[in-house]
């Protein structure tokens, strides 16, 4: 019956679909084995669920016969040929259909408890009159006035007076400039010290988000008791909720909340659906909680586009309490009334980045690429200095790049100044394969710099590619070999407390990084990067893709494309099907679709 070459179903899927066609005792339904398999191949692309309308546009969805197996059906067929079997949400079937959508029952279970987090969460705060002087104090000490609206004195305000917030901004909008004031804010109006946890979903992450605030903190004159309130360490959203080894469950869920009174979790756009659910299961209905990030950038690895689907564009607008809260600590207009029922006093958008001002090329690019317009993008790279569309060969480029900034890496006259120039500069490529990917690349500088071939050299930057919660690493930490006192080449690993030595035989799976792929630099910066499109169209290159690595930059942007690839990327942008956004609209809780036992 099935034609199995390049037939793009693994056996994973078809195992699930025969499950759950014995589930239903319908091991002789063609439709329901195909429509599992379907919604298996779906989750694995990054979908939370099939689309019985979009996926019929969608290859392989749309070209079924070519694997053997039969056209599905039109959506409206499709769903009243499913209606045989009872795929209610509120059934125990495997698979769930709800609005068009069929879903793994536990990718619905995770979709519910995230939408009903936000909606039960969603509560106003009210303040009593000595609480609002002292924010009203803050915010005028830390806001100055605007003619135009301050969209950071209103994300202040915001999370003032809501339980849950979503901060969403490009890079430089002053995300960790605003919530660090936010912070500020809550503490000095708490009638005792909260317990204030910050979180980010990787190690990385987690690092620069403790410097931001660290710094910002220190930019800041704040009274002795704010400072002290407001932690120095981040930590990954894993270890907030506890690792229990060899399981999927955590130590901290519904039954034992997170210990937080407010709670910061930073670059949520990488925050994929399983892991989501299984954060706010864990927050108790006191914790105040911010979710800061961009949600422009490339979703998730794994399924979910759980911050783009919360973010609701364009902004509704606020509530009339919401107004006049807002009027009365400075923002007054009338511009941002939500117009009809539905509005969003959670959801605030930076607008104007303070790192790219109006002459930055790469601020430029940014817009360009978000806007989708891959022309005036290319006549950017003609007029700005910061972009450079590099025409050279990328064999000679490689050489360049290795001579500017790899070279002398040995010869720097100690670690912090290593890692100064390391973090100057890096090569982000789409890929890990091909000519134009990281391994390539990777081996292609290692050669000329590491010409005997060492196992490990001095001044070779080092990737860790799995976490070891022992020695505190974690996958896409980036280490510099350098020798300790004695001589002995150790890995050095930058920290809250300085610099600490990993012995080379200790570390876990790790790689030589010239060159890393755009997804793994999510939640870092350099000053210069070059990024390094493959040869021909690929899937992969998209608009967030480009965006993603367009903003790791912070002073210059090298591209090493075709215009055709650069043009399809941008036009490119990732979908990802999920009901999140649609289910958040209506009003009432699904409490009957979060039954069952959590996963
Ligand atoms: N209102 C402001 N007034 C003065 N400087 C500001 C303001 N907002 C932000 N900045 C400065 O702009 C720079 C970028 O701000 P910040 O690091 O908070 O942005 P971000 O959105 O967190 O960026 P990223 O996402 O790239 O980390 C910082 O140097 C910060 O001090």
């Amino acid at each position: 019956m099935m034609n199995n070459q390049s037939m793009p179903f693994q056996p994973i899927d078809i195992a699930l679909a025969k499950r759950v066609c014995q589930w239903h005792n319908a091991t002789n339904s063609q439709l329901l084995m195909q429509s599992v398999l379907a919604t298996s191949f779906a989750l694995q692309q990054g979908h939370t669920c099939l689309s019985l309308k979009d996926c019929l546009q969608e290859s392989p969805f749309n070209e079924m016969e070519s694997f053997g197996f039969q056209p599905f059906p039109a959506t409206d067929d499709w769903m009243a040929a499913l209606s045989e079997f009872n795929l209610d949400p509120n059934s125990q079937s495997p698979i769930i259909l709800h609005n068009q959508r069929l879903y793994l029952r536990r990718y619905f279970q995770f979709e519910t408890e995230v939408l009903n987090f936000f909606k039960r969460h969603n509560q106003r705060i009210t303040l009593d009159s000595k609480q609002a002087a002292t924010a009203r104090q803050y915010l005028n000490d830390f806001f100055a006035p605007s003619a135009e609206i301050d969209w950071q004195r209103a994300a202040a305000i915001n999370a003032l007076f809501s339980q849950v917030s979503l901060i969403t901004g490009g890079p430089g909008t002053g995300k960790t400039y605003t919530v660090t004031r936010i912070l500020a804010t809550l503490v000095a109006i708490s009638p005792s010290m909260p317990l204030i946890q910050l979180a980010a979903p990787t190690g990385k992450a987690a690092q620069r988000l403790a410097e931001s605030i660290r710094e910002a903190k220190q930019s800041m004159s704040l009274d002795l008791f704010v400072g002290e309130a407001i932690p120095d360490e981040a930590t990954t959203i894993h270890r907030l909720l506890g690792v229990i080894p060899n399981s999927i469950h955590f130590k901290h869920d519904e039954n034992n909340p997170i210990n937080a009174d407010i709670l910061l979790i930073d670059e949520a756009s990488m925050i994929d659906l399983p892991l989501m659910a299984r954060l706010v299961r864990a927050i108790k209905p006191s914790t105040q909680v911010i979710f800061l990030g961009d949600a422009d950038q490339l979703p998730s690895v794994a399924a979910g586009s759980v911050l783009t689907d919360l973010i609701e564009r364009p902004h509704p607008g606020y509530s009339p309490e919401r107004v006049k809260a807002l009027a009365q600590f400075g923002i007054e207009t009338s511009e941002i009334s939500a117009q009809a029922s539905t509005f969003r006093d959670d959801l605030t958008e930076l607008k104007r980045s303070r790192r790219f001002d109006g002459g930055s090329g790469i601020g430029k690019l940014a817009k360009a690429i978000l806007n989708g317009q891959p022309q005036p993008g290319i006549t950017l790279f003609e007029t700005q200095t910061d972009l450079e569309w590099l025409s050279t060969p990328l064999d000679k480029a490689l050489k360049q790049w290795t001579a500017e900034y790899y070279r002398d890496l040995p010869s720097q006259r100690s670690l912090s100044d290593a890692f100064l120039q390391l973090k100057q500069f890096r090569i982000l490529c789409a890929h890990r394969e091909g000519e134009q990917g990281v391994e390539a690349i990777n081996e292609t500088i290692s050669k000329q710099l590491n010409i005997n071939r060492q196992p490990f050299y001095k001044g070779q930057p080092i990737m860790v590619t799995q976490n070891h919660y022992g020695l505190k690493l974690f996958n896409g930490d980036i280490g510099l070999v350098w020798p300790n006192e004695s001589g002995q080449l150790m890995v050095w690993f930058e920290s809250l407390e300085g610099y600490r030595a990993v012995a080379p035989g200790r570390l876990p799976s790790h790689e030589t990084v010239f060159a890393m792929t755009i997804h793994k630099t999510q939640g870092s910066e350099f000053s210069h990067v070059a990024m390094v499109l493959p040869d021909a169209a690929s899937a992969i290159v998209t608009r967030e893709l480009i965006y993603t690595g367009l903003t790791r930059a912070k002073n210059a942007f090298t591209l090493v494309a075709s215009s055709a690839v650069w043009k399809q990327g941008i036009t490119n942008q990732v979908h990802r099907w999920a009901g999140l956004s649609s289910r958040l609209n209506q009003n009432d809780l699904e409490e009957g679709s979060e039954k069952g036992s959590k996963l």
